[in-house]
């Protein structure tokens, strides 16, 4: 399988040369050249997996050449053996339409542990195959955050950078990074928003003095590796509830759009999906774009699910290249213009594109504690905020009834006590497996919102790229 940019001029790569990019050269995101595709005899011969092997044939498509099946699969057996569920991600039934699908089941409680334990493993393997260290450079809104440092700390040949926005995570998210202490692990808070954070990470790769020295990563779901093993938890729901035979809808808490373009893969893969609900909280650049037309930044605000307060949504820019008829010369001219004026209106093709696969929600500050107190008070489960926006948008959906709607369940309670208390009168408990984290030492730097301070220090800390 090859790989190309959604700008249009970079190099086409393998699986392992895109796993190991990250972004690229031209600021685009790497996409497959084509859809792989199942069909629906395929996709019944896959029900009742396990897991592990669910995923090695869902993407062995996409890996190619770069793994052999075998090998595939002994990674996928180890990291989904790191979870704490024997089902990996459980799905579960709240009535007669709406399920959860529970996606924190894995060591840092929530859904990015699923791209991120197995990406990590990845890096292992491809790096063994040379002298190179990779430098990865990351923000976050708090989830993949620490979800990356489980995943690489103490590796060999990788350092890790991960930028979040000071003060704007929750206190469980924020020590789920800085306690961990190996020495290749070095987080950094800055001032402002994940946005700023991401447009640092995203400028890093095109600055030649640093590309020159260092081979700079990725672990925010640029990376297509992360998006590739999203898709394979739409597969395990879709057969659990009937699938070649029956079409799922899913309501997908979005920020960044890699979770619901994950979604949209698996859609084009043959899975039929009946809706794809994006999910926002009052960050909604998504919604206006998918209801208006009108992408444009707002600015940021903070929010009781501060994983989704993202107002430039990265992944975004794969689906309108796919829906504007893979045109990587004209996507490069409409980013530039987002990027010049940070607003963008969508192509009528790209609108109605969208349209026929996609609804969008927005949910307030009172809707998603509501939703909070309605999931506790009928259903005896405590999901947290980020669940909420994506419950909140799957029961206003409107769907046929007939249609079972998924809404991904995408962080634990436990992320977020304080929320899920006030609306439920019940604080959730971390898992033993995190239980001491609030006596543990943390490390972290504070720096300036300022790209040269961020790499300066990067440049003072990381290995060279060989
Ligand atoms: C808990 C949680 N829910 C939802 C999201 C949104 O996912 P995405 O950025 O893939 O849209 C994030 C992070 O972005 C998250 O951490
Ligand atoms: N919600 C994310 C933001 C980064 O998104 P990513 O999926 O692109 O890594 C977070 O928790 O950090």
């Amino acid at each position: 399988m090859e790989y190309i940019s959604t700008r249009g001029s970079a190099q086409a790569l393998d699986f392992e040369g895109a796993t190991l990019a990250g972004l690229a050269s031209d600021g685009g995101l790497y996409v497959p050249r084509e859809w792989p595709r199942f069909s629906g005899e395929e996709i019944a011969d896959m029900a009742g997996l396990p897991y592990a092997e669910l995923a090695a044939k869902v993407m062995a498509p996409f890996v190619g050449d770069s793994l052999t099946y075998e090998r595939l699969l002994e990674l996928t057996t180890e990291a989904y053996g790191r979870f704490a569920h024997k089902a990996v991600t459980p799905l579960r039934q709240l009535d007669e339409q709406q399920w959860v699908l529970e996606l924190f089941h894995g060591p840092t409680l929530a859904f990015k542990d699923v791209a991120l334990q197995l990406l990590g493993l990845f890096f292992e393997e491809f790096l063994s195959r040379s002298d190179r260290n990779l430098t990865i450079v990351g923000a976050t809104s708090g989830d993949t955050g620490s979800a990356a440092i489980d995943a690489v700390a103490g590796r060999e040949k990788v350092d890790i950078f991960m930028l979040h926005p000071k003060g704007r995570v929750s206190d469980v998210q924020r020590r789920q990074m800085t306690t961990v202490l190996a020495p290749n692990v070095h987080n950094i808070a800055i001032d402002g928003s994940f946005d700023d954070a991401q447009a640092m990470v995203k400028r890093m790769f095109a600055d030649t003095a640093m590309t020159d020295r260092f081979a700079i990563g990725a672990v925010n779901s640029i990376n297509w590796a992360r998006l590739m093993a999203q898709v394979v938890y739409y597969f395990a729901a879709g057969l659990q509830l009937g699938a070649p035979h029956r079409a799922v809808a899913f309501s997908v808490p979005t920020g960044n759009f890699g979770d619901v373009f994950a979604g949209y893969v698996a859609a084009q893969m043959g899975l039929p999906v009946a809706k794809l609900i994006v999910a926002t909280n009052v960050n909604d650049i998504l919604h206006r774009a998918l209801s208006t037309g009108d992408y444009s930044q707002g600015t940021v605000t903070p929010t009781a699910a501060p994983s989704m307060d993202i107002q430039v949504s990265s992944n975004f820019e794969r689906l309108l290249f796919d829906l504007g008829g893979r045109d990587g010369k004209a996507m490069a001219a409409q980013m530039a213009g987002f990027e010049a004026t940070k607003a963008m209106q969508l192509t009528n093709a790209q609108r109605e594109g969208a349209s026929a696969l996609f609804q969008s929600c927005r949910a307030d500050a009172d809707e998603m504690a509501s939703t909070i107190r309605w999931a506790w008070e009928n259903c005896g489960e405590l999901i947290d905020p980020h669940t909420a926006c994506g419950l909140f948008a799957a029961r206003a959906s409107g769907l046929d009834e007939a249609t079972p709607v998924v809404t991904l369940a995408t962080a634990h309670p436990a992320k977020f006590p304080e929320a899920v208390e006030r609306s439920t009168g019940h604080r959730p408990s971390l898992p033993a497996r995190v239980g001491d984290l609030f006596d543990r030492e943390e490390k972290c730097v504070a720096l300036p919102g300022e790209y040269a301070a961020i790499a300066e220090f990067v440049a003072s800390h990381a290995s060279p790229r060989a």
